[in-house]
């Protein structure tokens, strides 16, 4: 297969932390479809929720967009033109990639590709925020800051979509989900050493919080309207409605 995603195959002497590169950007698709259970899914409904909840005249932000997918979605599924979408994350690699694959496509609405730090932009008029697994890899003294700045600058009705790899407290629960997540990457045909040196690369880059901890910020920021939608595993999607 063109693309497949063979980073971690090989043994790697030096460890060193994950990074979205030009060889992450290059093979995302696949290494995403494969590491994270119900992306495709989750991917699916960003875009009906975007079909039902933009509100008019407004804008809609992916938040750690990578190379577009829920940009693209939403964007197919927006029946206002007199929206903004804007993606933005802070690699260059994803970006650029990003920017070929929203120009590949015509649509009514103008799509707008950032490379910045999600923690440094200004979010306002928004009627969807969109934040697809990226909170996992802010800094945890960040997050919450992030989220205020996201409930503030959404309308009334506003929607946020935050999708995450999950920790959990009760170790029994945490290491059979963990498990199972694994045996999910088996299936799709990764080795034991591409599963444990991808791990350990990730270790101090992405640092899942817990379903509760997540919950909670969402509640400090002014949320009320908090929930799960989807979960498959140590993987889930939250909505927030203000
Ligand atoms: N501080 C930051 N500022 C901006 N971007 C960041 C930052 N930190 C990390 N990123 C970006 O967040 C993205 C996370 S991937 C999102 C998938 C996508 N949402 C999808 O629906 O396909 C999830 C994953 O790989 O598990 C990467 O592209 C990073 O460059
Ligand atoms: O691959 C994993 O084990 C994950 O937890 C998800 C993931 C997917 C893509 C990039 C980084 C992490």
């Amino acid at each position: 297969m063109k693309h497949k995603d063979t980073i971690f195959a090989a043994p790697v002497e030096q460890m060193g932390n994950f990074t979205f590169d030009e060889k992450v950007a290059e093979v995302f698709p696949d290494m995403i479809k494969r590491s994270v259970p119900g992306y495709s899914n989750i991917i699916s409904a960003i875009g009906m929720i975007t079909a039902r909840f933009a509100q008019p005249n407004t804008q809609l932000y992916d938040l750690g967009c990578s190379l577009g997918a829920a940009t693209l979605e939403m964007r197919r599924n927006l029946k206002h033109s007199d929206c903004a979408i804007i993606g933005v994350d802070n690699s260059p690699a994803m970006v650029e990639r990003c920017q070929l694959h929203v120009d590949a496509f015509r649509g009514d609405v103008p799509v707008t590709i950032h490379c910045q730090d999600i923690c440094d932009i200004e979010i306002s008029n928004a009627s969807i925020v969109v934040l697809n697994f990226t909170l996992q890899f802010i800094d945890k003294d960040k997050r919450h800051a992030l989220i205020e700045k996201i409930y503030q600058g959404l309308v009334p009705g506003g929607v946020l979509v935050l999708s995450e790899k999950f920790h959990f407290d009760n170790d029994t629960t945490h290491d059979f989900l963990f498990e199972l997540h694994h045996d999910f990457k088996r299936a799709n045909g990764y080795s034991e050493l591409e599963i444990s040196q991808k791990r350990n690369a990730l270790e101090d880059v992405m640092v899942p919080d817990t379903i509760e901890q997540n919950k909670q910020r969402l509640y400090q920021a002014g949320f009320t309207n908090i929930d799960m939608w989807f979960q498959c595993f140590n993987f889930g999607s939250m909505v927030a409605i203000k």
